[in-house]
């Protein structure tokens, strides 16, 4: 099979999302973290490719370094929606990696929601919303919100979902080249974890911190880097664990103005918001077709 899909191939949108902010407010016994966080999308996005098979088989013909091939997210997201719907179809699959890695922008998480998604609509099991997001739960924790495909705020350890409308601002989002890991971040013995849970959560549209981010600016000079030089500009937050960090403009061509000052060191890019996500988008086109 080539590395680049045949013309045939159902390509749909992993996009990226944001975490506008994430207070941690608990932790539990069996050592996640409680976690309250305003989740929206960003009209940026990995691309997949799907093309079913008779014999079974899962192939991802585009590897990705370090991740092997039994671990990746896409892989193992198409093995469990087999086993769950004792399906005897396969699937060839090309990913075109867009989104960086371990940037806390949800890249893994949401290639295994479009391939649930995606499979779930070339196999036809017709699995309803609610399975298929229990199913990206047992993936990671970030997996439900992309397979709602609705802005959120969520609660528990990111899985109780409760859709809210945002306003759509653009973004400037800020990759510094560093990998931070999510565990790590949660084991510091300096990450606090008693932020008051707040009720109402509209209030918060806009406001809001991250908790995590004391701790990664802390291990990580390039983010703290990044921050400072944000700022300058635009009020500016890690979101999830990081490395990722980000400003919101009213529009386009004022977040690609700052873009342009950023120095070529720290690799930077503008999208837009967006409450429904644009995998959904895409999912919803077709089914009118
Ligand atoms: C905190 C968030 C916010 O969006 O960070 P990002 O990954 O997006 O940066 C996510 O919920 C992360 O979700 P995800 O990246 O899927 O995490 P998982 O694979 O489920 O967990 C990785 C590790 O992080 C820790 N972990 C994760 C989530 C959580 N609520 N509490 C935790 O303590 C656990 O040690 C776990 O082993
Ligand atoms: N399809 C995939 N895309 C990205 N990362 C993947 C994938 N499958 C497995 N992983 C693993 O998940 C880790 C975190 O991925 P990612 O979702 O990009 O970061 P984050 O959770 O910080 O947004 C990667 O470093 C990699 O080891």
């Amino acid at each position: 099979m080539p590395h680049t899909p045949p013309g045939d191939a159902l390509q749909l949108p992993a996009p990226a999302k944001l975490n506008l902010f994430l207070h941690i407010t608990g932790r539990r016994a069996d050592g996640y973290h409680e976690l309250q966080t305003l989740f929206q999308f960003l009209d940026h996005a990995d691309q997949l490719s799907f093309i079913p098979r008779q014999d079974g088989k899962i192939q991802l013909h585009t590897p990705i370094d370090g991740v092997d091939h039994e671990s990746n997210l896409i892989v193992r997201a198409a093995r469990l929606l087999q086993a769950h719907s004792g399906c005897r179809l396969g699937a060839d699959i090309w990913l075109d990696k867009q989104l960086p890695m371990g940037g806390g922008i949800g890249g893994g998480s949401s290639d295994a929601a479009t391939t649930l998604l995606g499979l779930d609509h070339l196999w036809q099991t017709r699995l309803d919303e609610d399975t298929l997001a229990e199913l990206g739960l047992r993936l990671g924790a970030d997996v439900p919100v992309f397979v709602r495909g609705h802005a959120a705020f969520a609660e528990g350890v990111g899985e109780r979902l409760q859709p809210v409308q945002l306003s759509e601002p653009w973004f400037l989002v800020a990759v510094p080249q560093v990998f931070v890991s999510t565990a790590e971040v949660f084991n510091d013995p300096e990450l606090t974890r008693n932020t008051p849970a707040i009720k109402v959560r509209s209030l918060l549209a806009g406001g809001g911190h991250n908790d995590c981010q004391p701790v990664v600016e802390k291990r990580y000079a390039e983010v703290r880097n990044a921050l400072i030089l944000l700022n300058k500009f635009v009020p500016a937050k890690l979101t999830g664990t990081g490395s990722c960090v980000f400003g919101s403009f009213p529009s386009r061509d004022e977040a690609d103005k700052v873009r342009r000052q950023l120095p070529a060191t720290l690799p930077s890019f503008v999208a837009q918001g967006r409450n429904i996500s644009m995998l959904h988008r895409k999912l919803q086109a077709l089914a009118k077709k």
